[in-house]
């Protein structure tokens, strides 16, 4: 960790399996619409959790954290967990009155390969993070800060956006929202994605071709 804290009462769930760069880098050429299309519109976040960082999109591995409400020593502890192609899933608790992640989060995000945050709560230090180019997804934004004293969970499943997301999981977030994929399901998700992106397009030309 960056910041001196005891951090025993956070638990740190064992070591999980982690889905190939591959895979991943694949499910991301699509938006979360035509996945959710797909998945017959089920795992999709709720349209509370916005993207705070317009242009960016997300595409990673779920690395859950659960902080107590206005708190974020979970999430410095959470870092030290972090691989790069992770994407940290965060629930707190879908509290807005207090922000648990920043610029100086964002920066050891961006150090650790991690470049992307979804949060069931509050950030600030929005304009920063736009000039880091990390994408970040959350409930609010409020400049009211955090306290860091725990308790928390790293790597547990969690609830965030009304979705359940597990470690190792994968995220894929536009200006849309946010869907998520459970690890088991990505092979089969992705050989439905091309029938699903043809027969947009085949509605696509019906309009074009046709007349006015
Ligand atoms: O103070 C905090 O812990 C949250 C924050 O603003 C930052 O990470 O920059
Ligand atoms: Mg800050």
């Amino acid at each position: 960790m960056y910041i001196n804290a005891p951090a025993d009462n956070i638990a740190v769930y064992p070591e999980w399996p982690r889905p190939s760069r591959d895979i991943v880098q694949s499910l991301a050429a699509y938006p979360p619409a035509l996945i959710g299309d797909v998945r017959k519109r089920m795992d999709m976040m709720s349209a509370d959790i916005r993207c705070l960082t317009p242009g960016t999109r997300l595409a990673g591995t779920v690395l859950p954290i659960q902080t107590w409400e206005g708190d974020n020593l979970a999430i410095h502890r959470g870092l030290d967990e972090a691989k790069p192609g992770d994407v940290l899933v965060i629930s707190g608790n879908g509290v807005t009155n207090r922000s648990v992640f920043g610029g100086i989060l964002a920066e050891i995000c961006l150090h650790k390969g991690v470049r992307g945050v979804i949060i069931d709560g509050a950030v600030r230090d929005v304009e920063e993070m736009n000039d880091m180019g990390i994408a970040v997804f959350a409930r609010a934004v409020v400049p009211a800060g955090p306290s860091k004293n725990g308790p928390g969970y790293v790597g547990k499943p969690i609830a965030c956006g009304n979705v359940v997301c597990n470690p190792g999981d994968v995220v894929i977030g536009d200006q849309d929202g946010i869907v998520v994929i459970p690890q088991s399901e990505l092979t089969e998700t992705l050989q439905a994605l091309p029938g699903q992106e043809n027969l947009e397009r085949q509605i696509r030309s019906r309009i074009t071709e046709s007349a006015p």
